[in-house]
């Protein structure tokens, strides 16, 4: 059964320029007729990919190659300009961790919070608050708000909360990065405990071995096409080939 399908999709996004958008500037630029429309770059390019359920698949490519924009497709954070996104089930994107906490609110009230918008009772989420603060190691820090905390532990509680109810696909955009290496030991316990399960999992990472070693399919992502998908030592093969060939397809 299918978990994940994008057809021919297409994503163009805004420059950095755009950013630094200042509107007296701006009007200062159309007077001296040195105004520019602010550049748009295709991010995705007509990327057709299928993954089944229960599948365990790597993503893998150079910097600014498209991996975390794919991930926000699927995960519904961005819309595709052109083609069409399916998901079947539930999904846990451990994505830019921690980015929706209200960091006024205290650690308790973020967890229930989260919660509930899950679709969980405030009840329900109550009882799973003390489990989450003990595996973030954060027991001690239950009622100061989440703006106290350091950013590593701030990944920790975003890592524990998604986690915590195992999901039917699970997202991980190198989250294998984040915290200290005792916190890095338990995450990939915990994440190779989903591994064994039917969770269908989609990993970025740059730890080619940790992606060759723990994935079913590798997808080479590259100037945002796929530019190869299949076995991992095969296709991690061509993306460092290509590396090493300066001629080679890995223009980014
Ligand atoms: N917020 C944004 N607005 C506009 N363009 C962006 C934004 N975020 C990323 N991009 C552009 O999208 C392209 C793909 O970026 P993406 O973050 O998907 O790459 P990546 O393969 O995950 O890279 P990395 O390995 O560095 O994490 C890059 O050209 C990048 O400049």
């Amino acid at each position: 059964m299918e978990a994940i399908r994008l057809s021919n999709v297409s994503l163009w996004r805004r420059t950095q320029e755009e950013f630094s958008y200042d509107l007296k500037k701006t009007v200062l630029t159309i007077l001296d007729g040195r105004y520019r429309k602010p550049g748009r770059k295709q991010v995705l390019a007509g990327v057709d990919l299928t993954i089944e359920s229960g599948e365990k698949v790597g993503i893998v490519g150079s910097n600014g190659s498209g991996k975390s924009t794919l991930l926000k497709v699927i995960c519904g954070i961005l819309k595709p300009t052109t083609g069409e996104v399916h998901v079947r089930g539930a999904i846990a994107p451990l994505i830019e961790l921690g980015a929706g906490f209200d960091s006024d609110l205290s650690l308790v009230d973020n967890i229930v919070l989260y919660g509930v918008l899950l679709g969980f009772s405030r009840r329900e989420m109550r009882a799973r608050v003390r489990p989450i603060l003990e595996f973030a190691d954060l027991a001690a820090y239950a009622d100061v708000p989440v703006k106290t905390l350091s950013s590593g532990m701030t990944a920790r509680l975003g890592f524990a909360i998604a986690t915590d109810v195992p999901p039917d696909i699970l997202i991980l955009d190198e989250v294998l990065s984040v915290g200290d290496e005792r916190f890095k030991t338990k995450c990939r316990s915990r994440l190779e405990q989903y591994w064994g399960e039917n969770a269908t999992v989609l990993v970025v990472s740059h730890d080619l071995p940790y992606i060759e070693q723990s994935c079913e399919r590798v997808v080479w992502m590259n100037g945002g096409r796929v530019m190869r998908s299949g076995p991992p030592a095969e296709v991690i093969a061509s993306y460092l080939h290509s590396i090493q060939t300066p001629a080679g397809a890995e223009r980014g």
